[in-house]
């Protein structure tokens, strides 16, 4: 096909997707949402390039339509198979509508009444949970300014961690902060700045005020857009007031963007507030001449564990190095583990407090750190020692009682479900989930690798979901990752493949159902990937795939005080693994990327820290392959067992053994004096070995 041809294909399934549009506006159970944006496009001319941008195809829309005239292959190819094919398709096609029917997969994937029943819950839920004291109130001294412009973003009330944290923050407290996820942590360390920034930007109009550093960009994205929003209603009623005068900046460097340009932004002091990653936040502290942290007033740490676990300490250590010790410094993480508590001792310097909304009043940090004993999160040496040295008589990890903080950290309106699927039927079983979810309800799915969410998120959107389906991974491009964040924010159903670099933090409305996919890390990340969902009082549902043979992380979890619901697997699935594979047979694109995902599988289970738990060596690799819909299993180079690794070491003895043997007898056959007699018997002398023989 010509790319004039494409550009017309594209055309009508423009216009096709947007009357699916607004047939799906019509089936959103948030549906009185009059002002609510049409969902995105995902392919073609989806996300990466908005609707009415420049025809010109980036190398993601050309994929997709590669994968468009692969659908179209692909009907094509069953529409001219012989009819005894057909009817074998039909009677197939029957069978799996009759599976899909009695599938008790569906009585938790909610139908539209269940929808409304869950919005009523939710707002209930809501209510029930930001019940906490008017943020104008009078004894919290916050400005009116600031006061007024939460209001106007409809921020009224406190949630429960920013009534604990606002009166404290704002004496000038240095703060830890841990809440669950999607508790209003942001707005607890923003609110402080925001304050402090009307008294100190007229006076030091052309100094940096604060940084708050963030792990990913999307969260970066999420916080400065956040900030950004009351800032303009802050300088909208500035600009009332008086007519001329500093306006408050808040600026976002998390690279991808032009150095340059950042840096003339930094220089210029316009960015009172900046939020960034560290690694590119670093790269200013060093090089940016002009863009000095000295006048800095506040440091945010947000989500610190998962900073250090990227490698960011060093940066982290170099940025808190720069900054003034007069600083306040405010920390926060949805768990709390012992990484960020060897943060708070290094970077908390004013009477620090550690405030939860579980304790009955702040402590000390020192004091907390006393109490704490570390969960074996992250740290990889203490999980080798906390882990996998202690295991309970069923062979499961076990942790200390007084330890397993991880499930007090998860909301109480979120229903978690754990399913076991047996290897070979993973795939079928993700295809029952997202075509039961992905055009009713917004879903994450988080996988362990870019390879798997790749793959699983092109499979998908080549068995029919196209406009349901995106992918978001730290390998994306800066600009792909950023459209894709956002487009998934605008949907309201639909479903987004992605690795954990959306476990933190994001806040993406109306997200009720997380599929982990590919098993956590540990239970810090199970917390934090559930997290997108059942946000500020909302209810949501989290489900685990496992297969049988790794079912003892169930229990593992159950430790940590995480509890999940046994979900009922269908006995059978629909009979699909054919026209799975059948993709990969047409699309060269998506077989690539089958058997890259499939090594990639095998390799993060190789790095797992839970070694007895995702043991490598019982994977059924041929089951494996089945479930990239791999019709031969790829090679894998395995590490040997102990027992093969003995086995070995004995055979290579015994060979060695025999090879020295050999040596000797040729050598003494070499080497040994013949006797010589002659035919009447008598002994005639010795002759010599020659000595050029060799040995
Ligand atoms: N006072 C409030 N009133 C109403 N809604 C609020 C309030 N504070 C926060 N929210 C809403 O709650 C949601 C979650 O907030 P936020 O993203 O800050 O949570 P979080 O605790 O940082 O979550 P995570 O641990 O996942 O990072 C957001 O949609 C936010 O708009």
């Amino acid at each position: 096909m010509g790319i004039k041809g494409r550009k017309k294909r594209e055309r009508e399934r423009l216009a096709k997707q947007a009357e699916i549009a607004e047939d799906r506006d019509g089936e959103e159970y948030d549906s009185d949402d009059e002002d609510a944006p049409p969902p995105f496009l995902v392919f073609g001319n989806g996300p990466f390039a908005p609707p009415g941008s420049a025809p010109k195809m980036s190398q993601s829309q050309r994929f997709r339509m590669m994968d468009e005239s692969v659908l179209e292959r692909y009907r094509d190819d069953h529409a001219n198979r012989k009819s005894s094919h057909i009817k074998k398709k039909r009677s197939r096609d029957e069978d799996e509508e009759v599976d899909e029917e009695s599938l008790p997969l569906m009585h938790h994937f909610h139908d539209a009444e269940e929808l409304v029943k869950l919005s009523q819950q939710q707002s209930l839920a809501k209510k029930q949970d930001i019940t906490g004291c008017r943020f104008g109130h009078p004894l919290l001294g916050l400005d009116e300014r600031v006061v007024t412009a939460l209001l106007t973003e409809g921020f009224s009330r406190m949630t429960r961690i920013q009534e604990r944290v606002l009166p404290l923050a704002l004496e000038g407290y240095d703060i830890l902060g841990q809440a669950k996820t999607g508790s209003g942590k942001t707005l607890a360390f923003s609110i402080p700045i925001l304050h402090g920034a009307q008294t100190i930007v007229p006076k030091s109009p052309k100094s940096c005020l604060a940084l708050i550093l963030g792990p990913t960009k999307e969260l970066c994205v999420q916080i400065h857009q956040i900030l950004g929003n009351i800032a303009e209603h802050l300088n909208a009623a500035a600009r009332q007031e008086r007519s001329s005068g500093p306006l408050l900046g808040v600026r976002l460097i998390t690279g991808g963007t032009s150095v340059l340009e950042e840096r003339k932004a930094l220089q210029s002091g316009s960015a009172h507030i900046v939020v960034g990653t560290p690694g590119r936040i670093t790269d200013h502290v060093r090089h940016c001449v002009g863009w000095k942290l000295s006048t800095l007033r506040y440091l945010v740490l947000d989500e610190a564990d998962r900073m250090l676990a990227d490698g960011f300490q060093r940066d982290l250590d170099y940025i808190i190095g720069a900054t003034p010790k007069s600083r306040q410094t405010l920390l926060f993480s949805a768990t709390n583990s012992k990484s960020v508590h060897e943060l708070a001792r290094l970077s908390l310097s004013k009477t620090p407090l550690f405030i939860d909304t579980k304790s009955a009043e702040p402590k000390f940090v020192d004091e907390e750190l006393a109490n704490a004993v570390a969960p074996p999160f992250r740290v990889l040496q203490d999980v080798v020692d906390d882990n996998e040295a202690a295991i309970d008589e069923d062979g499961v990890p076990a942790t200390s009682s007084t330890n397993d903080h991880a499930g007090e950290d998860i909301p109480s309106a979120l229903h978690q479900f754990c399913a076991l699927v047996p290897v070979e039927d993973r795939l079928r079983a993700l295809y029952v989930f997202v075509k039961r979810v992905a055009r009713v309800a917004k879903a994450m799915v988080f996988c362990s690798t870019v390879a798997s969410t790749t793959f699983h998120c092109q499979m998908m959107g080549s068995v029919g979901f196209h406009n349901e389906v995106l992918m978001l991974h730290g390998q994306m491009k800066h600009r792909q990752r950023l459209a894709t964040f956002a487009a998934f924010n605008e949907w309201s159903t639909g479903v987004l493949f992605c690795t954990d670099v959306a476990a933190r933090g994001l806040d993406i409305p109306h997200v009720s159902w997380i599929l982990q996919y590919d098993p956590p890390l540990d239970p810090t990340e199970y917390v934090h990937r559930i997290g997108r969902t059942a946000r500020a009082g909302n209810v949501g549902n989290s489900l685990i795939f496992l297969t049988p043979e790794e079912s003892r992380f169930i229990k593992y979890l159950t430790n940590f005080g995480i509890h999940m619901e046994a979900y009922p697997v269908p006995e059978k699935l629909p009979r699909i693994q054919e026209k799975l594979e059948h993709v990969l047979q047409l699309d060269p694109v998506v077989a690539k990327s089958a058997v890259i995902a499939y090594r990639a599988h095998v390799g993060a289970y190789l790095s797992h820290i839970l070694k007895e738990t995702f043991d490598v060596h019982r994977i059924d690799l041929d089951g494996l392959a089945k479930a990239f819909a791999l019709t031969s299993t790829p090679n894998v180079s395995l590490p040997k067992t102990s027992a093969e690794e003995k086995q070995d070491y004995v055979k290579g003895k015994i060979k060695s053994l025999n090879k020295r043997k050999g040596q000797a007898i040729r050598h003494y056959e070499q080497m040994k004096t013949k006797q010589q007699w002659t035919d009447d018997g008598s002994f005639v002398g010795m002759s010599r070995p020659k000595r050029s023989l060799s040995m």
